[in-house]
This record gives C-alpha cells, sequence and structure tokens, in this order.
C-alpha cells in the first residue's frame, strides 16, 4: 500500500500504492506511519518525498470506509506527526491531491506540483468537512478569504493557481517525484519551522466578522438546505479565533456532527451513484466494459434551435469537427452567430482562442455523407422527425450513426424508417445543452451495443453524465416528471398557490419549484404534448372543462393558462409574471390568483389549508413511485440510474441523494402508508397507487437502495 526506497543514497521516497487513486485506507495509513518512523530513524535518510503511483498523488481518505469503524492509524495524529518530523519532507503532486491527499501534501514541508495536477478539499461535496487539519492549515498559509472559498465549494484548482496562492511551492512540467527528490536534497540544510503550516498564524482581515457574517450568508444562500457548507465556515472561522490545537478539536466535533448525517450518507451516495451509471448492462450481456466505442471525429447536429446549437457547442468544445444544418437562410445565420458567440465567450474565460475552425454551417443534409454521428435536434414533431431519419438513411454512408434528440418519442419508431435500425438511439440533452451535465441515452430495442457504447462514450467525453435509459413515452426523467406536475396542479385546485408549492419544493432543497420551472422551460411545450394525446384540444368546452379525462382525474388549469397566451418566461407571463418577454425575476401575479380563485368557485370546490408537508409527500412520493414503476418495467436499470438523472436533470437537491435514495431514507413502510392514504383521498389519481415493486421492497423488509436491484425481477427489461 506504500513502496519504501531510499534514492540518492539519503532521501527515503515513500509511494502510495493504492490504485486507482491511492486513496488513504486503513492500510495506506498504517503503511505510510510505518514508511515514515523508519525514514525518521534512518541515520542515513536525510528528507523524505511522498508520491503516489501511476501519477496520481492521492484521492484523499477511502470513502468506501466510511460505512464501517475506524479501523488502523487515525489521520491526524499521522499527519501531525509528518509535519513535527525534524527532516524535510516534500510532497510529489501528480494527478491530484484531494481532500485527505491535500491535507497530506499540507503537512510536507514542501509541496512541489506537476503542471497537470489538480489540487482541492472536496469534502463538502461528500456532506463532511476536511477533518485531517485541512480547515486549520489551509487558512493559515493562504489567508481565510482564499481558504474559505475553496473549502465551502470544494472546487479543485490547476497547479497554476496553487502557485499564486501560495499552496505549492513550485509547479514543474518534468516528473514531479525526480524534481521534488533534487528539492529535497536542498532543503535539508534549510531551517524547518517556518515551513510547519499549523504553526503559522492566520492572517486575518481587519473585518473578521463582517467578512464571515457575509461568506455564511452567502454560503447559506447557495446551500440549500446543505449542512456541510455551513459547518465549514464554522470550522474556518477557528482557524482565525483559535490556535490550532484548539482549532483541530473544533474541526473534529464539526465533523462528528457531519459524519453520521444523512445528509453525508446522500452526498457520499451520488458520488457512487455517478459513477455507477456509466456501468450500464443490456440483457444480452453487452456492457460498458465489453462493448467497444466507435471513434467520432465527425459530427452533424440538424436544427439550430436552442438545444441544437447547444449541442454544436459541447462538440466543438472537445474537439469534434460538427457541420450544423439548418432548413432556412435565416434561421442558418441566426444559429451560426449563437454558436459562434458562445465558443468565444467560452474560450476568452478558459484565455484560449475559439476553435471555429471546427464548424460548418450549411442547409443542405447533402454535405452529410461523411460523418461518424448525426444528432438529429429538429422541433419534438414525430413526421418531421422521421422525414429527417429517412433523408439521413439516403445521405449518409452506412456506418453513420443516427442519434435522436427527442425528449420523449419513440426512439425505434424512428429507427424503423432507417436503413440501420441498430445503429439508431436516442440522445436526450437537457437545456441549455452546453451547461447541463445530464444525457439520457435511450436504447431502443434494436440498438446495437456499440452504438450504446459510442453513445455514452461521447456523451462522457462531452463532460456529460450519461446514464442509459429505455425506449418508453418521455424515457425516465419526462416520464417521471409527469405525476409530480400533476400532483402539484391537483394542489392547486385544492387551495395551494403556485407560490406555496414552490417555496416548500425550494425549501425541501429544489433549485428552483415546479412552476418556476415550468415557466422557464415553456408551458406551451407541455400542452403540444397533451394536446396530441387527445387530452385537451378544440373539443373541450373552454367554458367548463372536464375535470376528468380519459377516466382519470384531470387539471384544466395550466390549459387554461395557456389558453391566455402565457407560456411562462419567453412571454413574460406564466404561473408568474416577469418584467418583459425573456425576463427571469418571477412575481406573483394576481390574475394567476384569481384564476384559481374562480375555477374552484366554478367547480364548487372549497379551497383547503394544504400544509408543505402535504406538498412534499403529494409530489415526491408520486414522483418516486413512478421511479418504481420505471424499474419494474426495466426502463432503467437501477434506482442509481434514476436518482443521477434527477440529480443532473431536473435540480433535485444531492443532499437529499434523488428521489428514489430519499424514499429509502423516509423510510419505504412510510412512502408505501402515505401513498396508499393519499391514493385514497383520490382514487382517480391512478400515479397514487402504490407500485407492486415498492410494496414488494417493503414485504422483503425495505432494503437499502444498493440492493433493491436483487429484488427486480424485469420480465421484459428494455436495457
Ligand atoms: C480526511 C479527509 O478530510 C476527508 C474525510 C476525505 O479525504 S474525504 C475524500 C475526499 N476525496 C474526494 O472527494 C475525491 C473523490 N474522487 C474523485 O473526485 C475522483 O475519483 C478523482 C480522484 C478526481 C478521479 O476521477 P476519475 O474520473 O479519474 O475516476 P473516477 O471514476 O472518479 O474514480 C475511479 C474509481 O476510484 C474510486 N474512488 C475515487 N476516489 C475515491 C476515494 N476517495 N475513495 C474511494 N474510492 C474512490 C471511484 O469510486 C471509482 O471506482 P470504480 O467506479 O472504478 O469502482
Amino acid at each position: 500500500m506504500a513502496r519504501y526506497e531510499l534514492v540518492k543514497r539519503s532521501v527515503a521516497l515513500i509511494t502510495l500504492t493504492n490504485p486507482p487513486v491511492n486513496a488513504l485506507s486503513s492500510a495506506v495509513r498504517h503503511a505510510i506511519a510505518k514508511s515514515m518512523e523508519h525514514a525518521l530513524n534512518d541515520p542515513k535518510v536525510t528528507a523524505v518525498v511522498i508520491y503516489g503511483e501511476n501519477g496520481r498523488f492521492c484521492g484523499g481518505a477511502d470513502i468506501r470506509e466510511f460505512a464501517g469503524p475506524l479501523r488502523g492509524p487515525p489521520l491526524v495524529p499521522l499527519l501531525d506527526a509528518i509535519e513535527a518530523g525534524e527532516k524535510p519532507v516534500v510532497a510529489a503532486i501528480e494527478g491530484v491531491a484531494l481532500g485527505g491527499g491535500f491535507e497530506l501534501a499540507l503537512v510536507c514541508h514542501y509541496r512541489i506540483a506537476h503542471f497537470k495536477a489538480r489540487l482541492g478539499l472536496p469534502e463538502v461535496t461528500l456532506g463532511i468537512l476536511p477533518a485531517a487539519g485541512g480547515t486549520q492549515r489551509l487558512p493559515r498559509l493562504i489567508g481565510i478569504p482564499a481558504a474559505l472559498e475553496l473549502i465551502t465549494t470544494g472546487r479543485h484548482i490547476s497547479a497554476q493557481e496553487a502557485l499564486k496562492l501560495g499552496i505549492v511551492d513550485q509547479v514543474t512540467e518534468q516528473n514531479a517525484c525526480e524534481v521534488a527528490v533534487e528539492f529535497a536534497l536542498r532543503a535539508v540544510a534549510k531551517p524547518l519551522s517556518s515551513r510547519r503550516v499549523s504553526t503559522l498564524t492566520t492572517p486575518c482581515p481587519p473585518d473578521l466578522d463582517a467578512l464571515l457574517e457575509a461568506v455564511t450568508m452567502q454560503v447559506k444562500k447557495k446551500a440549500r438546505g446543505a449542512m456541510a457548507p455551513l459547518a465549514c465556515v464554522q470550522a474556518v472561522r477557528a482557524a482565525a479565533t483559535m490556535p490550532y490545537s484548539k482549532g483541530i478539536k473544533r474541526e473534529s466535533e464539526l465533523m462528528a456532527t457531519l459524519f453520521n448525517s444523512g445528509q453525508a450518507r446522500a452526498l457520499q451516495y451520488c458520488f457512487f451513484a455517478q459513477r455507477t451509471a456509466g456501468k450500464w448492462t443490456l440483457p444480452s450481456g453487452a456492457q460498458w466494459n465489453n462493448s467497444k466505442p466507435r471513434e467520432i471525429r465527425r459530427a452533424a447536429v440538424i436544427g439550430l434551435g436552442t438545444m441544437g446549437r447547444g449541442i454544436v457547442v459541447s462538440l466543438a468544445r472537445v474537439g469534434i469537427s460538427v457541420i450544423a444544418v439548418e432548413s432556412e437562410k435565416k434561421l442558418l445565420e441566426t444559429g451560426k452567430q449563437m454558436v459562434i458567440g458562445m465558443l468565444e465567450r467560452d474560450a476568452k474565460r478558459q484565455g484560449v482562442s475559439a476553435s471555429l475552425n471546427l464548424l460548418k454551417f450549411t442547409l443542405s443534409l447533402q454535405d452529410l455523407k461523411d460523418v461518424d454521428i448525426v444528432i438529429e435536434a429538429v422541433f419534438e414533431d414525430m413526421a418531421l422527425k422521421k422525414h429527417v431519419f429517412q433523408e439521413l438513411s439516403k445521405v449518409c454512408r452506412p456506418a453513420t450513426l443516427l442519434c435522436s434528440n427527442t425528449s420523449g418519442l419513440d426512439v425505434d419508431a424512428l429507427a424503423g424508417v432507417t436503413d440501420r435500425p441498430h445503429l439508431v438511439v436516442g440522445m436526450h440533452f437537457f437545456s441549455p445543452a452546453h451547461v447541463m451535465k445530464l444525457l439520457e441515452v435511450v436504447c431502443g430495442p434494436r440498438s446495437s451495443s456499440e452504438t450504446i457504447a459510442t453513445a455514452m462514450s461521447l456523451g462522457k467525453r462531452m463532460g456529460k453524465v450519461s446514464v442509459a435509459v429505455g425506449n418508453c413515452p418521455g424515457f425516465v426523467g419526462n416520464r417521471m416528471l409527469k405525476p409530480y406536475l400533476d400532483q402539484a396542479t391537483f394542489l392547486l385546485e385544492e387551495g395551494a398557490t403556485p407560490e406555496q408549492i414552490d417555496k416548500a419544493l425550494e425549501d425541501f432543497g429544489f433549485a428552483m419549484g415546479v412552476f418556476r420551472m415550468s415557466d422557464l422551460a415553456g408551458l406551451d411545450v407541455g400542452w403540444r404534448v397533451r394536446k396530441e394525446s387527445g387530452l385537451t384540444g378544440p373539443d373541450i368546452d373552454p367554458k367548463n372543462p372536464p375535470r376528468r379525462r380519459q377516466g382519470h382525474r384531470y387539471c384544466p388549469i395550466p390549459d387554461m393558462v395557456c389558453e391566455q397566451g402565457r407560456f411562462g418566461q419567453k412571454t413574460g407571463r406564466g404561473w408568474y409574471m416577469y418584467d418583459s418577454p425573456g425576463g427571469t425575476n418571477a412575481k406573483s401575479d394576481p390574475l394567476i390568483q384569481n384564476l384559481l380563485e374562480m375555477y374552484r368557485s366554478r367547480y364548487g370546490i372549497q379551497p383547503r389549508n394544504i400544509s408543505d408537508q402535504e406538498i412534499i409527500e403529494r409530489c415526491l412520493f408520486a414522483l418516486a413511485n413512478e421511479g418504481f414503476r420505471i424499474l419494474e418495467d426495466g426502463i432503467a436499470a437501477r434506482p442509481e440510474d434514476i436518482d443521477v438523472i434527477y440529480l443532473f436533470g431536473y435540480g433535485f437537491p444531492r443532499h437529499r441523494g434523488g428521489p428514489m435514495f430519499y424514499a429509502s431514507m423516509v423510510g419505504l413502510e412510510r412512502v408505501l402508508e402515505r401513498l396508499e392514504h393519499y391514493h385514497q383521498a383520490h382514487p382517480d389519481v391512478p400515479h397514487l397507487e402504490p407500485s407492486p415493486l415498492l410494496k414488494k421492497l417493503v414485504a422483503c423488509g425495505s432494503p437499502p437502495v444498493q440492493n433493491w436491484r436483487e429484488h427486480i425481477k424485469t420480465m421484459h427489461s428494455h436495457l
């Protein structure tokens, strides 16, 4: 777990050997302790270098060990001893120095970083704080404001930024280990006292209290209920106001409150769920590690609307040449200017030149003959999409992959109009596509494993979190959205307001309540879908729209809002009003309050007081209930996949873990009991009827999320 060797006759080189990221497992901590003892006691050794095998210094504590009791030497005394030692210790940082890995580097007397290395204290993203002295040493080294920013955000920084901040002593383009050994030899004669960071005095700004107060407010606003960022601020306050010996105790107390919290469990679950999502499998046995993706060099994107533009930018950013196609000259020109503007702004931020030479804009599909992949992003209309796929089938060479950015249409129906159904797959990006990290890769029954592997790997290359899902209306994300939206509108009928529902959801931690989110996405999209599915249309009496349709409860209020031309932010009016079309500042609109009052009185509904608890339960349990059905139907392979989709695509709070993890934290028995209760009260809402899988899991003793898979016997897996 750590190799010890003597190099240059007097330097002890300790190399961490715990692939893949040299995490500080109990065995690694034990090996470091032994190696350090050896180095400090061996008279031949004059200096020490700590390095990580395979070009990775250290990814921090072993997160997998968090679930069990602490074994092996604890980190704090181990690190304190390294710092206190009388021989200079140099950290040779390649790859990453994160969390405990960064804290290990901070106790070394010198730090040499490879120019490609990244450093950071990402503990806050795991619901905890840097608890091996990081909150006490970093402020002493770089001051309170910079330390607060790094610790409360968990941001990774480059070696160059670390040098500027004074975290590392040298950045090198050569082998960091070799440079560190030479550095260590030169350091032997120098005094160490000023190099022990814990002994430094924290540089404090004169207005410390005001600064901490301002940061606390800022962090609170951003944290949306997460506890760890606030605890980080408190720990840094200790570094400013207490000696190290007391500050480290404060750090440990704060860590203790976080470590066993539900939030920490949820955030650590998210870390692993995100990695699990990349490991897709198909019933055929094809899976992520036995299916080779094709290399993609040239891509085409059809349609330069909001989605198409974002996809072009995402592809060009990672060096893929893109041909962008529009149907009309004016649309092409507008799209082109927008794409170029986006890429130029991007490049300016990074201080590089924009890769505009990768782009070509055309009106002709004929130009797509030689591309490796086409991503269609035209209007969400099946007939139009089928036409495009038929044309692509004729124009593109037989090996070209044909993908659709549909947000819910039947991918297999598109495959069916082509000459290569095995090369057709859905790539459902989320708006804005160059910002949002989620990509649903929609596997049709005829999509080949190579096609799926290629789409998944292309998503990863574009920096997306790709999740393989089955082909059904709405796939995973949008299919689950329906019961969630339905509950919100039913609650409006019963007496709630959009503001009240949004506030309850935002207090829960959502980035945006359901009505604000709908205003942002555009209310006309759902209206068109409802019209296409026959739920609404010209046959409906506008004066007296029925509240039951197709055998179920139906809320006509969203249609009534659309009928008034209120399509959300883009029209300046929706569930809220905005300063102007495109405005983002949502204000309550008395017209909506009037509409709700008139509606209730027309149907004789006595509005009642609805508690936040009911809002959360009805919206989120209905959401999770649909998730259980999706698992039963084999549309998602694992609960982790569903959670990742909601975390990255729908603003579900990370510290709640995602809808399925949240349900498990509430307790499946309780979720079942509440759904039964609400279904009894609203028997005409099928989404409130508990799913058979939920009942089954409860009958099996409510196993943890990670074990649900064993209980999902899918008759027809769609994956
Ligand atoms: C005391 C101290 O104060 C506190 C308390 C702590 O220190 S808390 C811990 C703080 N450290 C972190 O938060 C860093 C977490 N890791 C990462 O950010 C990234 O992993 C990476 C280092 C930037 C590499 O990214 P990658 O894209 O190249 O590969 P990967 O796919 O992500 O990871 C490759 C494989 O390694 C696993 N892995 C990565 N980091 C791990 C860790 N710290 N512990 C255990 N496993 C880890 C990961 O699950 C995956 O496994 P599998 O899926 O192959 O089975």
